[in-house]
């Protein structure tokens, strides 16, 4: 990781068979105009900048200073959030490209959250089965998570993120400039992933939070910068060891670590009909997850209380419904990580500790859910 003295821009690079880089820093659009051409491919013509009405303006300004640098650009509004992230909405994009006569030398560009990124680099790894994709995330979750990995993908009626691809972009800018505009819970929201990449790796993330929540949740802040930075280089240091989530060595998960908190988040996410914060979700799930680690026997006491602790310092919430467990535990059936009738939680050993905890007995299950549950009037 470097940091240019004079721009402040931070680089962080990402090595393996493709290998990008990952910039954060501040009013970012000309870097990005800049390095263009490496990032979208010399031989890039048409550009497609996919994004949600939230940010049609960023998206038109975008499209402008492309077609004055050259390219036939254009730009495809999806809809707003989660409901973007349908096979229809996919199909639609397809029919854009197949209109503008896309050619694998062609390049998508996505300027929006996680769901943007998500369904825009869906997008981009299945038309003629893989073009460039350079990502602008414009949420906090979407700089630390959804925009670096290459985990691409859409929902299905059966569950969350059920069809996809893994299909890393050619490069990632966080411009921190559009976190000024990110509403209060859409921030605190993204906050729920770092405090993640604390638990499974970085504890100086999880000190961070402590030492000053309010720093933590000012998108202006040094403090802030400096979790966005931490949550990346978590994630990229995962990523580059086990990009296609096969497993890990030496007792370490993989990829799989990253799912943290995800088995409960996402079948809350399909319970609420997607209209749940990811990473409210989450929150509630790694809360979950600590609870049945702490039942397990597995993790100290200290360590399991502290994720309500630092969870709750900055607004996310770390209990659900109780009267939705048999819904809740239908649905965790579907996760990526179960290996047929058997679930499958990333839990921790230990603060930084994480590994795989197969087929839970399901009165353990029940009785940590027990211990997050929230009675109807509290909601
Ligand atoms: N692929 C991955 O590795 C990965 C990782 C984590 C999460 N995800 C996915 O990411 C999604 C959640 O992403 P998210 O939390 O960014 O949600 P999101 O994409 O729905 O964005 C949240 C809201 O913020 C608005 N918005 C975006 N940028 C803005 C800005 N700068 N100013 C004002 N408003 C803005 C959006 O229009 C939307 O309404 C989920 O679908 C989740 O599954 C994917
Ligand atoms: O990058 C990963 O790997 C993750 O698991 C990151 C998660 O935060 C993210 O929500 C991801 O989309 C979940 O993946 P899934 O495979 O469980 O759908
Ligand atoms: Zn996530």
């Amino acid at each position: 990781m470097t940091t240019d003295p004079v721009t402040g821009t931070t680089r962080l690079h990402v090595g393996g068979a493709a290998p990008y880089d990952v910039l954060v820093g501040h009013g970012l659009t000309g870097t990005l105009l800049a390095g263009l051409p490496a990032m979208l491919g010399e031989d890039a013509q048409r550009v497609a900048v996919i994004h949600p009405r939230t940010l049609v303006a960023r998206a038109t300004a975008l499209r402008e200073a492309l077609l004055r640098e050259g390219y036939d650009a254009r730009t495809i509004e999806v809809p707003d959030g989660e409901a973007a992230k349908q096979a229809e909405v996919a199909a639609f994009c397809w029919s854009v490209l197949g209109e503008a006569g896309f050619t694998r030398s062609d390049a998508v560009i996505t300027l929006g959250g996680g769901a943007t990124t998500d369904l825009g680099g869906f997008v981009a790894a299945t038309w003629l089965r893989g073009v460039r994709v350079v990502h602008v995330p414009t949420t906090l979750l979407a700089m630390v998570d959804a925009a670096v990995g290459g985990k691409t993908g859409i929902n299905t009626a059966a569950g969350k993120n059920l069809v996809g691809s893994f299909h890393e972009p050619a490069g990632v800018l966080c411009d921190l400039e559009s976190l000024t505009t990110l509403p209060h819970n859409e921030l605190v929201s993204g906050l729920a992933e770092v405090v993640k990449c604390g638990f499974i790796a970085d504890p100086r993330i999880l000190e961070l939070v402590e030492a000053d929540p309010g720093a933590a949740t000012d998108p202006t802040s040094p403090e802030l910068r400096e979790l966005v930075v931490r949550g990346i280089q978590v994630k990229i240091d995962v990523v580059v060891d086990d990009l296609r989530e096969t497993g890990g060595s030496g007792g370490h998960p993989g990829r799989e670590a990253l799912n943290y908190g995800h088995t409960l988040g996402h079948a809350i996410e399909r319970a609420e009909d997607y209209r749940f914060r990811h990473g409210a979700a989450v929150a509630i799930g790694m809360r979950y997850v600590a609870e049945v680690a702490r039942l397990a026997g597995r993790l100290d006491d200290e360590t399991a209380d502290r994720h309500e602790r630092v969870l709750d310092l900055v607004g996310l919430p770390t209990g659900y419904r109780a009267d939705r467990w048999d819904e809740l535990h239908a649905a965790m059936k579907v996760d990526k990580k179960s290996r047929g009738n058997t679930l499958r939680f990333v839990v921790l050993d230990g603060l930084a500790r994480p590994t795989v905890l197969a087929g839970p007995d399901e009165e353990l299950l029940r009785t940590a859910y027990e211990r997050i549950g929230t009675p109807a009037q509290s909601r």
